[in-house]
């Protein structure tokens, strides 16, 4: 039996340029957190998951049935999993699910696939699954499938999730984007370099996502939840499609204050990068 955890991700840059074949073209730098569901695979016949929580429909088994067919075996898998990633949440569970299926049955059928081979049969999948492969930072271009690891030894930083009671689709988010063809190449290289140096105040007045003004523009209860935090005084960003929201580094009178103003049912998590 293999166990595996499918760490989930924040966005600290997330460009969205023009749509090509129904996809945008961005720039998506993302980081691990050690937030994760916890997954367990042992040989089967047939592809099972255990109290599926997305029956029909689940990316696990998508993945499962995928390197199957690429593979050529004659194969199946039993899978267990525990999910402690919020879902729809803008964290990609579902693609870090995914990824950690393809990287355990490398394992578990012994066919030593190369992380290029996993990194290109993850992009059938979905274009945030690719980084999972490695779960190092990284940044992502093409429509987030084409990976480039950053080579920096990064500061470990605490991150506070905030998750309201909502999901968004990342599909519907990206619809109702609009790009207006101002590049943010300076953004992301004062990102790199604020990490390098270790410039936390730096990294935090850099970090931007393109997608955030359309998750709060189509989410009342996201946008009332970020501008209480903000007006708190607290600098509060959106991950990816949303909706969960992260503050990086707070002090414990912020996490409180945050923890105060809070409606019953969010999430609030504290974590960190790795
Ligand atoms: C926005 C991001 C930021 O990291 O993730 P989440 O915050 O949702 O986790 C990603 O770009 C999401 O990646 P992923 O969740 O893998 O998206 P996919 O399954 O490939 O695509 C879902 C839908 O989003 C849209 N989409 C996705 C990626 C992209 N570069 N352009 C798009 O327009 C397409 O309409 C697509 O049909
Ligand atoms: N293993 C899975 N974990 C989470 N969501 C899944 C999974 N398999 C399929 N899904 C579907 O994908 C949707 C979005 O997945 P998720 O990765 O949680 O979103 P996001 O990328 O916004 O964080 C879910 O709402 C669910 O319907």
């Amino acid at each position: 039996m293999i166990k595996i955890k499918a760490y989930a991700k924040i966005n600290l840059a997330l460009e969205v340029m023009e749509k090509e074949c129904g996809y945008h073209r961005v720039n998506n730098l993302m980081i691990p957190i050690d937030l994760y569901d916890e997954i367990t695979l042992e040989k089967d016949d047939k592809i099972i998951i255990l109290n599926d929580p997305f029956p029909g429909e689940n990316i696990m088994e998508k993945a499962a049935k995928l390197f199957f067919l690429k593979t050529k075996i004659d194969g199946g898998v039993f899978i267990t999993i525990k999910k402690n990633i919020p879902s729809a949440a803008g964290l990609a569970g579902g693609s870090s699910d995914a990824a950690a299926i393809l990287k355990g049955l490398n394992e578990l059928y012994s066919t030593n696939l190369k992380k290029e081979e996993l990194i290109e049969m993850s992009a059938e999948l979905g274009s945030d699954v690719g980084f999972f492969i490695e779960t190092k930072i990284a940044l992502c271009t093409g429509r987030g499938e084409i990976i480039h690891p950053l080579d920096i030894d990064t500061p470990k930083l605490n991150v506070l999730i905030i998750k309201q009671d909502i999901g968004l689709s990342t599909a519907m988010i990206y619809k109702n984007y609009s790009y207006d063809g101002n590049r943010k190449e300076d953004k992301i290289n004062n990102i790199i370099q604020a990490l390098s140096t270790r410039n936390i105040p730096m990294l935090d007045l850099n970090i931007f996502n393109d997608l955030e003004p359309v998750a709060l523009k189509v989410s009342k209860v996201l946008n009332d939840g970020f501008n209480a935090i903000k007006n708190m005084g607290i600098s509060v960003h959106v991950s990816g499609s949303g909706p969960t929201m992260f503050v990086l580094n707070p002090t414990m009178e912020e996490i409180l204050k945050i923890k105060g103003a809070a409606k019953k049912d969010t999430i609030i998590l504290l974590t960190n990068t790795f």
